[in-house]
């Protein structure tokens, strides 16, 4: 049951966002997309929940054709994603914020409050519930943006950037809060992620993009040694 981007390409102009990549996510794996500015990750992130069509090549979910499905086709199979620097409606609660999608989804509202207050306790919420939004520390706004995501109990979830600004003791609640996800929930967790400690420590596997084309890809270990990364990279974050 995996979903997985097959031989995708995208082109924007004569730019080739994404040159012939695939990849795949399974249930309970967390997988870090990583790769220097404009390597093609939200490009290719936007394909696996509906945002861009490829022009060549598939995006299939248990192995049934997703290629050209729209947005919410790809969110009522099960696909979750969070953008860039999203923020929450700072005049609702935080209770509210995370029971938004709910009860537009035709939850009872009874249910919508108990799968809410679930999820606030999971992230380390539950005293916040009540409060606005706007009350919460930049931190805790990123672990209320992710229960937001995950109220709809999908199978894969999305995160573009999710450590970006945080401070590192942010990340690091960010990172078990993520961990906890792929254990209590069982999801499959695709991370863009710039910060290389967090995907370092939090990812399963990683697969790296340079110049929109898959660079490697394999376990934490074998990314750090591989020689092609450090160049395209590691080695640029470096400098
Ligand atoms: N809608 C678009 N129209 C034209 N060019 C685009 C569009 N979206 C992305 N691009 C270009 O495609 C390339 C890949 O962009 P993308 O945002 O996927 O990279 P990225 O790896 O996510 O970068 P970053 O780490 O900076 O977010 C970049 O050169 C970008 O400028």
């Amino acid at each position: 049951m995996k979903l997985a981007a097959e031989r995708v390409s995208v082109r924007f102009g004569g730019l080739v966002a994404n040159d012939d990549v695939s990849l795949a996510i399974a249930p309970g794996e967390v997988l870090g997309l990583i790769g220097p500015n404009g390597a093609g990750k939200t490009t290719l992130v936007n394909m696996l929940s509906g945002f861009q069509r490829p022009h060549s090549g598939a995006v299939t979910l248990a192995g049934s054709d997703m290629t050209g499905r729209r947005p919410r086709a790809f969110a009522r199979a099960g696909i979750a994603r969070s953008f860039q620097a999203v923020r929450l409606f700072r005049g609702l609660t935080v209770s509210e914020n995370v029971e938004v999608g709910l009860v537009a989804c035709g939850l009872g509202r009874a249910e919508a409050r108990r799968r809410v207050r679930t999820l606030l306790a999971d992230f380390d919420l539950l005293h916040r519930a009540a409060q606005p939004a706007s009350a919460l520390s930049y931190g805790e706004e990123r672990r209320a943006g992710l229960a937001r995501a995950l109220a709809l109990e999908p199978r894969f979830l999305l995160l573009d950037e999710p450590a970006a600004g945080l401070a590192a003791a942010e990340a690091e609640d960010l990172k078990r809060a993520i961990l906890s996800i792929r254990d209590r929930y069982g999801c499959g967790i695709l991370v863009i992620e710039h910060n290389m400690a967090l995907v370092m420590s939090l990812c399963d596997r990683i697969h790296v993009l340079g110049g929109g084309k898959t660079i490697a890809s394999g376990r934490p270990d074998e990314i750090m040694a591989d020689p092609a990364v450090r160049t395209a990279y590691l080695g640029r974050a470096a400098a």
